[in-house]
């Protein structure tokens, strides 16, 4: 069975958030159970892979040349699709990312011909499943959605000009939604099987809470929708072995992690107090906004922050005009830090994770792997991977009120070490959950 991906992030090649961190390294696991993924990504500015040819496909009423690039990664074959306009130093965050994605797609339909499985991750490729729908391709098809937040949603009128798709699709094939077209609902409709990356995330998708105003599209598919947990690369993010740390560690060998807590200490000029870990993109999401809130409870409380985090430009000002103010106390390192990012989940106390919603969060995962207990709220796939008390700690309100009374139920623990070792210890690696997906495969391929 060939098995492809469509994805607009991969670890290594282009990273902003969890969805690379999953695009990455599940294809690694699934190889391990004997399938063969090959990954499709925009071939970003910066990414190094052999140019291999051309193909053509058709865009706003022209033949379009794509450049396609080959690259490999722990043995993993990369198809970089090269359009122009992905030669950009950043994946997103500029005004023409839904047509540069549409584009994206529909270069990629022409190139997943021989292909049994497509699986497409998110708004960036929903659209495949309704060109298989269409006849571009013949594989089944995946849909995983790893955030519901960000749905693609563009006037119809550019859309039906750039994809000259029959317009019986607005209605008839999901696109439509509240006049615009969108297409992670186009994504829900026309999948054969949609996924999402917790179990207790695939059912809040479908409460009007939840369902960021999808709830209805996915009750109607409740059918073929279902949560698979994610993993880790437990190899790369492995505190016995971590390149990025000077002194290793593990359960049973865990000195090293108060070594690893001092140098982090004396790198961010922080106070010797119980210092808690940030690694987050800055949006609404992630509930930074409420940590800045907290910040003069959690200074009483008598913790430190160390904050690595960039996105939403406010929160970028807030945080550094906080660590100018306290000095000591509190550290911001602005920007995307490969590197720091590892030094604060092994060197912090604790993980703090105030998320609004998380589909399944790595973040407090990969905490939990470094043995620093996650303080987290009770939500999504948060709820599934942390036990209150045991390997971490909840609360419930999504607000500073919330996140104070987690750091105190931190603080109160009597044990925090046996905590972070109980930890250490689950089991979070591919294993079980790419048993899942080569499960889902084989029904659909049968
Ligand atoms: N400034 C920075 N420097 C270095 N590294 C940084 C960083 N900011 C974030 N990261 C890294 O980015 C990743 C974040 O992954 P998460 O899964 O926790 O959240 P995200 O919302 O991005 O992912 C979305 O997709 C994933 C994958 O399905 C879901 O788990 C999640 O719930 C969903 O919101 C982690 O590897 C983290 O270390």
């Amino acid at each position: 069975m060939r098995v492809a991906f469509v994805a607009s992030e991969a670890f290594p090649f282009a990273k902003v958030g969890g969805l690379a961190d999953v695009v990455g390294s599940l294809p690694q696991a699934l190889r391990r159970l004997g399938l063969e993924v090959t990954i499709f990504l925009p071939w970003y500015w910066g990414i190094e892979g052999y140019y291999v040819g051309e193909a053509w496909f058709n865009f706003a009423g022209q033949r379009e040349k794509v450049g396609l690039g080959h690259a490999e990664h722990q043995g993993v074959r990369y198809v970089l699709v090269g359009l122009g306009d992905f030669a950009r130093d950043r994946p997103y965050g500029y005004p023409d990312d839904f047509r540069r994605f549409v584009r994206f797609a529909m270069a990629t339909a022409e190139l997943v011909r021989e292909f049994e499985v497509v699986h497409a991750h998110d708004w960036q490729a929903a659209l495949l499943p309704l060109l298989r729908n269409l006849g571009w391709f013949s594989g089944r098809t995946v849909y995983t959605i790893h955030n519901l937040a960000y749905q693609g949603v563009w006037d119809s009128h550019e859309f039906y000009a750039w994809t000259g798709l029959p317009g019986e699709t607005y209605y008839g094939a999901g696109l439509e939604h509240y006049g615009s077209v969108n297409l992670m609902k186009a994504g829900i409709v026309n999948a054969d099987a949609v996924t999402t990356v917790s179990p207790r995330y695939a059912w809040e998708i479908t409460t009007p809470e939840g369902g960021e105003g999808l709830d209805g599209v996915l009750r109607a598919h409740q059918g073929k929708l279902r949560g698979i947990l994610n993993g880790l690369d437990t190899s790369y993010w492995n505190p016995a072995t971590d390149p990025y740390l000077k002194h290793p560690y593990d359960a049973d060998n865990f000195a090293g992690k108060a070594l690893n807590r001092k140098e982090l200490l004396a790198e961010l000029g922080l106070e010797d107090r119980p210092t808690l870990g940030v690694v987050s993109r800055f949006a609404h999401q992630k509930g930074i906004d409420l940590v800045a809130e907290a910040v003069d409870g959690l200074m009483d409380l008598g913790v430190n922050l160390a904050v690595l985090g960039s996105g939403d430009a406010n929160l970028e000002r807030t945080f550094s005009w906080l660590a100018a103010h306290l000095r000591g106390r509190l550290a911001y390192v602005q920007g995307h830090h490969e590197a720091l990012a590892h030094r604060i989940y092994a060197g912090a106390d604790g993980f703090l994770m105030p998320s609004r919603f998380e589909p399944c969060g790595l973040a407090q995962l990969i905490a939990m792997r470094y043995g620093t207990p996650p303080i987290v709220r009770a939500v999504g796939g948060l709820l599934d991977t942390v036990r209150h008390w045991e390997t971490g700690f909840m609360f419930e309100t999504p607000d500073a009120g919330g996140i104070l009374h987690g750091v105190r139920e931190f603080l109160k623990h009597p044990d925090r070490e046996g905590v972070a070792k109980r930890a250490m210890r689950q089991d979070f690696s591919w294993d079980g959950p790419a048993q899942a997906y080569l499960g889902l495969y084989r029904e659909l391929v049968g």
